[in-house]
């Protein structure tokens, strides 16, 4: 680099998992961050909570701080990455980061999906970018191939696995036939899952990604507030065991339809067919599943955080963020043109999976078939395991809505004839 050529200088706010990986990076590829960018890339600062915290890089001395709010004014910085997390300070800290005329890259879905218009606006008024590839499904490119890659083909569905915890207990009830609890256990002692799991297994840190996913997709503005949530601290070993009888998985699944003009954006646990991509992400994996008029399917997978992965997508919108603020110039930024209805979660159409317990003794199937029937629900595949007193029956609808479909449940658990309703799940992603 030429001596006396501009310098882009970055301010890192938070030195936690993902910001002492940023700033290991920063350090280390420095050389090659410097000829994709087409200046040096220089840290100007990090701001954190206690100086003399134990972290997991070394920062040049005289460059931490605890004032994240002097960072984000000073003249000399022209990019910062948000990387604290939460609300508050991180929406006050990025406003004033692109008011005084920074560009930035965060990687915080919480805000973004809270708070997602509110930044965009600061960052159209400011002519600056705002970019943040790693809030959903961490290194996995997903954001930039919605925002750019497919803007010239119409998204009509994203089934995502956007929650590495939830996947990893839901993969061991699979595998092991272990419970809920047991296998949230061995997901907090291998260090996956949180002391307090609450984001993750009751699916907020999913519904924050599919907001995000849902606005990117449909060209619109949907925040968490607008996704339907179920979690998977319900999903039992039983539920798990006959999704298994059907060839079936029991997925968390963030979904984002459109329906006509509306979208339907929800996050909940679901079968899915073994034979569907999704099917065959394992562990504490992430996928996004992608369907769209022109390109047809698309699957984007890979692993959903971690420092480093997080830290790889963070990278990769700092690199895009400085060459535009070198150029002078901004992104592509949000296209919220659209201003889609969300459909109320009684209106989404789905399918359901109902495992009943019933006497087995003339007319049982035809009265539990009329209470389909009498909510307008079709069934596919209805099919009787065990005898007498252990008599279950196993029923798959067809498409119907949300509403139709859980009063006929509220029907059947009612009715004299059944003894328990022991089962009910979604099904999604057809057999393709
Ligand atoms: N860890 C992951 O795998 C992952 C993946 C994708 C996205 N993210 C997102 O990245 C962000 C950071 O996550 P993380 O896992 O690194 O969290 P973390 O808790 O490890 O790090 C956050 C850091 O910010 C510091 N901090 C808090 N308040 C501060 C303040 N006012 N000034 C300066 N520092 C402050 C904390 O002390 C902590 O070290 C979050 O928005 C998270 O949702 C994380
Ligand atoms: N807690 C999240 C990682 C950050 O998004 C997960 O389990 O996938
Ligand atoms: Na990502």
């Amino acid at each position: 680099m030429s001596e006396g050529g501009p310098v882009l200088r970055v301010a890192v706010l938070g030195c936690g998992s993902v910001g002492s990986q940023v700033v290991r990076l920063l350090q280390e590829q420095a050389e090659d961050l410097a000829a994709r960018v087409g200046a040096p890339v220089e840290l100007a600062g990090v701001a954190v909570r206690r100086i003399d915290a134990p972290r997991e890089v070394e920062v040049p001395p005289g460059l931490l701080t605890t004032d994240a709010a002097g960072l984000v004014a000073r003249d000399d910085v022209d990019l910062v990455v948000e990387v604290i997390g939460g609300i508050e300070p991180a929406r006050s800290l990025i406003l004033s980061a692109l008011e005084h005329g920074a560009s930035v890259v965060t990687a915080n879905k919480a805000l973004l999906a809270e708070d997602g218009p509110t930044l965009f606006e600061a960052a159209e008024k400011a002519g600056r970018d705002l970019y943040y590839e790693a809030a959903v499904a961490g290194a996995i490119p997903i954001l930039r191939p919605l925002r750019e890659s497919l803007a010239g083909d119409r998204v009509t569905r994203v089934l995502g696995i956007v929650n590495g915890t939830t996947n990893f207990i839901l993969d061991k009830m699979d595998s092991t036939g272990a419970g809920f609890t047991e296998s949230l256990e061995e997901a907090q002692e291998l260090g996956y899952a949180e002391a307090d799991p609450t984001a993750d297994v009751e699916g907020f840190d999913a519904a924050a990604k599919a907001a995000i996913l849902a606005s990117l997709a449909f060209h619109t503005r949907v925040t968490a507030s607008d996704v339907y949530r179920e979690g998977i601290a319900d999903v039992t070993a039983a539920d798990v065991a006959s999704a298994a009888d059907i060839g079936s998985v029991v997925k968390l699944l963030a979904i984002a339809e459109l329906n006509d003009d509306a979208v339907s954006v929800r996050v909940h646990p679901a079968m899915i067919p073994r034979s569907h991509p999704l099917a065959s992400v394992r562990e504490a994996y992430n996928a996004v599943f992608v369907e769209s008029q022109a390109a047809g399917q698309l699957m984007f997978y890979g692993p959903g955080a971690g420092g480093a992965p997080t830290a790889s997508a963070v990278l990769g919108d700092l690199v895009t963020v400085a060459r535009n603020h070198l150029a002078g110039s901004r992104g592509v930024g949000e296209s919220a043109y659209a201003q889609r209805a969300v459909l109320p979660m009684g209106e989404t159409r789905t399918r359901y999976h109902v495992a009943i317990d019933v006497d087995d003794r003339a007319g049982v199937l035809a009265t539990v078939a009329m209470a389909f029937s009498e909510h307008g629900v079709s069934i596919q595949t209805v099919r009787q395991e065990g005898r007498g007193a252990d008599a279950q029956l196993v029923v798959v609808s067809h498409e119907a809505t949300d509403a139709q479909l859980s009063a006929t449940v509220e029907q059947l658990r009612g009715m004299e004839i059944v003894r328990e309703v022991t089962s009910v799940m979604r099904v999604e992603g057809r057999d393709e």
